[in-house]
């Protein structure tokens, strides 16, 4: 039962940031926990246009990233980050995008190794009410060999939520559940957004 809900719960996030074109070129992988212990969760297929529903679109794998039993299609590439997510916290979604905003910021910021946001009224949204709050979202370097890049990951994988943009290749957010991973990754890239625009607005002006 909670497979089956859990399932139809990632396909409805899938399609909304399909929706908003957030795969661009097969890009991006979601995962969804489905048991603590031992863990076990759903994963995206591996180099599926993720924008098209087919039967075949997730995968269900266990601690380690491996599929559980005989199924169609192989995990994500990018599973090994979902695995350090659901190995390290308790959180019960995990979702990865490719977007121009989070690839441009993560290059602008990528020296300084992340970006802070303060003052933004969104920023309540990441569950963060105070008046002077800050969000710091770190940023690491990509890495095409896979554990190497899980590695970099779980050093900023230590609490049920959080974020980290991989440098010109896209973000990763996780949180309790579905519903507030979907919350903060809309939030996350509004503050990108935002922040691009500001710098251009103020380019454009002096
Ligand atoms: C096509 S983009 C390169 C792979 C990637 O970064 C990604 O997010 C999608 O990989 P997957 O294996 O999950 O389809
Ligand atoms: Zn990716």
């Amino acid at each position: 039962m909670t497979v089956i809900k859990r399932y139809e719960e990632l396909k409805s996030i899938k399609q909304e940031l399909a929706a908003r074109d957030w795969f661009p070129g097969t890009s991006g992988n979601l995962a969804i926990r489905t048991a603590h212990a031992p863990v076990e969760f759903l994963v995206t297929a591996s180099g599926k246009d993720k924008r098209v529903t087919t039967a075949e679109d997730f995968v269900h794998v266990d601690a380690a990233g491996q599929l559980i039993g005989e199924q169609l299609g192989r995990p994500s590439a990018e599973t090994l980050l979902h695995v350090e997510v659901f190995n390290r916290t308790a959180a019960g979604c995990s979702l990865h995008v490719h977007t121009i905003a989070n690839n441009v910021l993560s290059e602008l910021y990528g020296d300084r190794g992340e970006i802070r946001f303060s003052g933004q009224e969104i920023i309540k949204a990441l569950g963060r009410w105070e008046e002077d709050a800050e969000v710091i979202v770190p940023i690491i370097e990509n890495h095409a060999d896979i554990p190497t890049l899980a590695a970099a990951f779980s050093k900023h994988v230590t609490a049920n939520q959080g974020a980290v943009l991989i440098r010109n290749h896209g973000i990763t957010v996780w949180a309790p559940t579905a519903f507030e991973a979907k919350k903060h990754l809309e939030a996350y890239e509004f503050l990108f957004n935002y922040t691009l625009t500001l710098h251009s607005c103020r380019q454009a002006i002096h």
